[in-house]
């Protein structure tokens, strides 16, 4: 039997009840393919990586090692979440890895979307890498495959993986979601206690923040973008539109404008806010914001953010601009 082919009589997970049966066939499943060797897992976060840690905790406690990078680039709050989730409340294996200043120095001066990506990419593999190296007796490595996953790669190859480690480090791997949709993912996530801002949490593109701080990325600048994201996050719950817009964030330009700020010229940034609406990330609109809604961001925003003087709304849908802006 092809084990990466979804059964055509499998039921959807919709219930609490249906989720039970699945974690406890698969911690039953992992258990007895893992025995007493350790298992490696690189833990974003995300809702993908942070079903299969729970999951994994449930089923070889302390057997299993987390490695979650901070490459300076995630949303404010989602490092100290995932330490505080793991760590503190499940008590799990976990490497906390400050690795801010040396993403931040390989993207210095580099202006290029493409050459960005491949940068953080590059650096996450090595950063991951050398903590793998660092830990005795790893057999396995765990990864947050799902069954989306599975269809786009055509059943060859996981596209999840934390592809590119070197030849002497590859691992047998777990992959307890990788017949799962994502609405199940979160149902099950939810039964294993995670909380609701990680289960629901709104896609966020691998390369972090990275690419919504546009052109050659500063400190200052991703700054910005991190508070800004969080004043949106924090009126788009607030106000109901959590869970109701598919994604929303800010996003700063390379460049400055003339503004007025407590009578005297600013010379400063512009927050630019996308909020979209899409069933398959191919074509999306434009959520309608209440204008009063955005006035009020647009005053939280020039005013707590450092450095920003300008807030502009996206009314672009897909086509003819694309969701994220590099
Ligand atoms: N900052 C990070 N620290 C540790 N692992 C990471 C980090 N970023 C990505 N990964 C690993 O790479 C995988 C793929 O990352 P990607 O950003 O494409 O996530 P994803 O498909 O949305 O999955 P997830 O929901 O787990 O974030 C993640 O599942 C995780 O294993």
């Amino acid at each position: 039997m092809d084990n990466n082919k979804r059964p055509n009589d499998m039921i959807r997970i919709t219930t609490e009840e249906l989720a039970a049966a699945f974690i406890e066939e698969q911690v039953q499943a992992i258990q007895e393919q893992v025995g007493d060797k350790k298992v490696l897992l690189a833990l974003s976060g995300g809702v993908d990586s942070s079903v299969v840690a729970a999951l994994l905790i449930k089923a070889i406690g302390k057997q299993l090692v987390c490695v979650h990078v901070n490459h300076g680039l995630l949303r404010k709050g989602e490092p100290e979440q995932v330490v505080q989730v793991f760590r503190d409340e499940m008590d799990a294996n976990l490497v906390y890895v400050d690795a801010i200043d040396r993403f931040l120095d390989k993207l210095e001066g580099v202006e290029e979307p493409e050459q960005k990506r491949k940068i953080i990419g590059a650096e996450f593999i090595r950063v991951f890498e050398e903590e793998a190296r660092k830990l005795e007796g790893i057999e396995f490595l765990a990864q947050g495959t799902i069954y989306p996953d599975i269809l786009e790669s055509d059943g060859v190859k996981a596209h999840h993986n934390v592809g590119g480690l070197p030849e002497d480090l590859q691992f047998e791997l777990v992959e307890p979601l990788k017949l799962l949709y994502k609405d199940e993912v979160r149902v099950v996530g939810k039964a294993l206690g995670l909380p609701d801002g990680m289960v629901y949490r709104q896609p966020f593109p691998g390369p972090g923040l990275g690419v919504r701080c546009l052109g050659a990325i500063t400190r200052d600048r991703l700054e910005a973008v991190r508070e800004s994201d969080a004043i949106l996050r924090e009126e788009f719950a607030k106000n109901g539109l959590e869970g109701k817009v598919w994604q929303y964030f800010t996003i700063i330009p390379d460049f400055k404008s003339v503004g007025v700020k407590e009578g005297k010229r600013s010379f400063e940034w512009p927050v630019i806010i996308r909020a979209v609406n899409t069933k398959d990330a191919m074509t999306a609109t434009v959520e309608d914001v209440p204008f009063a809604l955005l006035q009020h961001i647009t005053d939280r925003i020039t005013h707590e953010v450092p450095g920003v003087n300008r807030v502009c709304y996206d009314l672009t849908p897909k086509p003819t601009g694309t969701i994220e802006w590099e």
